[in-house]
């Protein structure tokens, strides 16, 4: 999508309840729009502490992805070289460049209009980055399944972003700062760069994220060994870093009345477990709700036949587990370092996620 000056664009009368020669900063004019997160801040206080917590360089250059009516947007262009503006509400993009029209500031601030998510932004660069509550729109399919799991992707994510960053806490910001008042209140917060990032790979901490945080307030143990579709991916993984180590491996089946006991007791205590909420058959990142562990009957109840390969990998996992203390565990109140720990000793039983 190509960039827009809004300046050119004709705020116009249709989106307004009511004609104002005020800004919408000022005066509740918009129709504010919620599934695009506009609430908006009403108190130029927090809005001038929350930009003065950035420690802004009159060098930097701002990418500020959704300014709204440019509440931060003015007190950042007060401290920084030049502001970058993304905003997909061309009501929104139009009044944050009403604010400095006719201003010395004018030259600094650039408004790009558009959904930051579709938009191109290799060219674009930047010092550093200021955003607020986005929307973002999650394709059709997946959008029940990606609501019904908020919690898990938020604290995965959260996870996710320590990998790559330092996040500190700034200041938190009540809801009654905010027009409308959103149902939550917002911490501001500082992401930086890590310089000190563990030397593993992204994909292969994401996959491991993926198993642990795939369905709420289930204990490690749970997901790593109860899940079918989990145990056959890392069979598959297992079986890719065998083959390219020319380390031999035993497909051949065997009985397994030990792991279908295993897997009687996992679900007993699945069952105590449970989400307090009771919400507990959401669908899981791998597909099926409940995918338990089924191996191939053999026809005796209770008894199961699976390969040599897959005990072995149920072993290690089991191992692993043990040997962490992470067995009894739920992701979202484990903290960075317990899933680097974890990932490590996977790796160092030939287990991987990527
Ligand atoms: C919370 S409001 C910003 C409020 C602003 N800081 C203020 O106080 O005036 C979020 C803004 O982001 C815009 N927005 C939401 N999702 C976006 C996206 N994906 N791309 C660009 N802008 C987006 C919304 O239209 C809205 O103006």
């Amino acid at each position: 999508m190509g960039k827009a000056k809004t300046s050119k664009r004709n705020a116009g009368s249709g989106p307004y309840e009511r004609p104002s020669k005020n800004n919408a900063a000022t005066n509740n004019v918009f129709k504010f729009t919620k599934d695009l997160g506009q609430h908006i801040l009403r108190n130029p206080g927090i809005a001038q502490a929350i930009v003065d917590k950035a420690y802004l360089k009159p060098t930097d250059v701002v990418l500020e992805i959704g300014p709204g009516t440019g509440n931060l947007t003015v007190p950042i262009l007060n401290q920084a070289k030049k502001v970058i503006a993304v905003e997909m509400d061309p009501r929104m993009a139009a009044e944050v460049t009403k604010r400095v029209q006719g201003k010395p500031e004018h030259k600094r601030l650039e408004v790009i209009l558009g959904d930051v998510i579709k938009q191109d932004m290799t060219d674009v660069n930047f010092d550093v980055w200021a955003a607020e509550d986005l929307h973002f729109d999650v394709p059709k399919g997946i959008r029940a399944a990606a609501e019904l799991h908020a919690l898990e992707i938020l604290s995965m994510l959260s996870v996710n972003t320590q990998f790559w960053a330092k996040v500190s806490h700034v200041l938190k910001v009540g809801r009654a700062n905010f027009r409308p008042p959103p149902k939550v209140d917002s911490d501001v917060v500082r992401i930086e760069p890590k310089v000190d990032r563990p030397n593993i790979s992204f994909e292969e901490f994401d996959g491991l994220l993926r198993i642990a945080f795939n369905r709420r307030n289930k204990v490690l143990r749970s997901l790593f060994l109860s899940n079918k579709e989990v145990l056959k991916l890392m069979e598959s993984n297992y079986r890719l870093y065998c083959a390219q180590r020319d380390i031999p491996i035993d497909e051949g089946l065997v009985e397994d009345a030990g792991e279908d006991e295993e897997m009687e007791i996992d679900d007993n205590e699945h069952d105590a477990s449970m989400d307090v909420d009771g919400d507990d058959d959401m669908p899981s990142f791998f597909g099926a709700a409940k995918n338990q562990d089924e191996g191939t009957p053999t026809g005796k109840k209770g008894s199961l036949k699976k390969t040599r390969l897959a005990v072995l990998v149920k072993e290690k996992v089991r191992k692993v587990l043990e040997e962490t203390e992470l067995a009894e565990s739920r992701s979202a109140k484990m903290h960075e370092n317990d899933f680097l720990r974890l990932l490590a000793a996977f790796n160092a039983e030939g287990i991987h996620f990527s």
